[in-house]
């Protein structure tokens, strides 16, 4: 039996976040309708953040209330803050994701809070999650590198992933923000980390901006983790992180574990076509 790995599509909420040109309310349903054809159990499609900040996320209600719901798979969103977690919800979020960063810096430019306010703040999402029977993701976001701070200590990541895990957390996202990380650099960030959050509850998350996503995957692979997100297409890049350009590409993931002989349960034709849908929106 071959090992399993997930991927965790994100390419129609971290893909698409940074795209200049308001797509169309119904090409976010159709791709994310095409993306619930390809076998994925998770795919994060809305964000519950300020407009102003974010406007390419306004239509995150509309876009859950238009999908075709696939049973076996949960349609994520991202909630910064209690006024987000009451609108995924009200939306039928299956799950929610709240984020935080591992530098000072990246936390002011991306949440206008210090580390430490964005766990206070995240503290009665997880509360109202865990009573409502809505499981929590966590994010950390420049866990090798900051746009602002430069580079991060293992040891913050690993307090951060902490705090994340005793809020009740199912899983801990490591994003490679601005896609600085080399498999050395990774590997002792989840080193640091493992000491605090078994590799059962982390996912890998790499933007390909210098071209290692695959190989900072596969040191990841090495030390135990199974979840990688990814973007069809290779869409994305976050706003606030000048240089973060795209999420690693999910057909180049799904085409990598393959040859390494992972199982991911993925259609890679469908996949394929979404990446082509995907590509086609950010060319319009
Ligand atoms: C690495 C990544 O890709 S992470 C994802 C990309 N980054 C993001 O999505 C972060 C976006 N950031 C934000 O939306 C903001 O920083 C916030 C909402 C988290 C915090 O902003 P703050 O200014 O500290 O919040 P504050 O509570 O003062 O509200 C500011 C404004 O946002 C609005 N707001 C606050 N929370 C939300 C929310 N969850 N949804 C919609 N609007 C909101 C407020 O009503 C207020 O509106 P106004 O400007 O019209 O008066
Ligand atoms: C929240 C994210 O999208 C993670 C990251 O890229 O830092």
């Amino acid at each position: 039996m071959p090992d399993t790995v997930e991927i965790f599509e994100v390419g129609p909420r971290d893909g698409l976040q940074n795209e200049k040109r308001q797509i169309p309310t119904a090409e976010k349903i159709a791709l994310v309708d095409l993306l619930s054809t390809a076998g994925f159990r998770r795919i994060e499609i809305a964000s519950f953040v300020s407009p102003r900040w974010v406007p390419q996320m306004a239509d995150s209600a509309e876009v859950l209330a238009g999908i075709t719901r696939m049973p076996g798979v949960r349609y994520a969103a991202l909630t910064p803050n209690m006024r987000g977690y009451e609108g995924a919800r009200a939306a039928r979020a299956d799950e929610v994701a709240i984020f935080g960063s591992a530098s000072e810096g990246f936390s002011r430019a991306n949440v206008n809070c210090s580390i430490e306010e964005s766990l206070e703040r995240f503290a009665p999402v997880c509360a109202a999650a865990r009573a409502d029977g809505i499981p929590v993701r966590g994010y950390i976001s420049c866990v090798i590198d900051c746009p602002y701070d430069g580079p991060t200590d293992p040891a913050a990541v690993a307090r951060v992933a902490a705090r994340l895990r005793d809020l009740g957390c199912y899983e801990i996202s490591l994003g490679d923000t601005i896609g600085q990380g080399r498999p050395e650099t990774v590997a002792a960030m989840l080193r640091a980390v493992l000491q605090e959050v078994p590799a059962a509850r982390l996912a890998g998350h790499f933007h390909d901006t210098a071209g290692r996503a695959l190989a900072n995957i596969e040191a990841s692979l090495e030390l135990g983790l199974r979840v990688f997100d990814a973007a069809v297409g290779g869409l994305g890049g976050c706003p606030y992180a000048p240089g973060a350009a795209g999420n690693v590409a999910t057909e180049a993931v799904a085409a990598r574990l393959a040859d390494l002989g992972y199982a991911t349960g993925l259609d890679r034709e469908v996949i394929a076509r979404g990446a082509e849908m995907a590509r086609a929106m950010r060319a319009a």
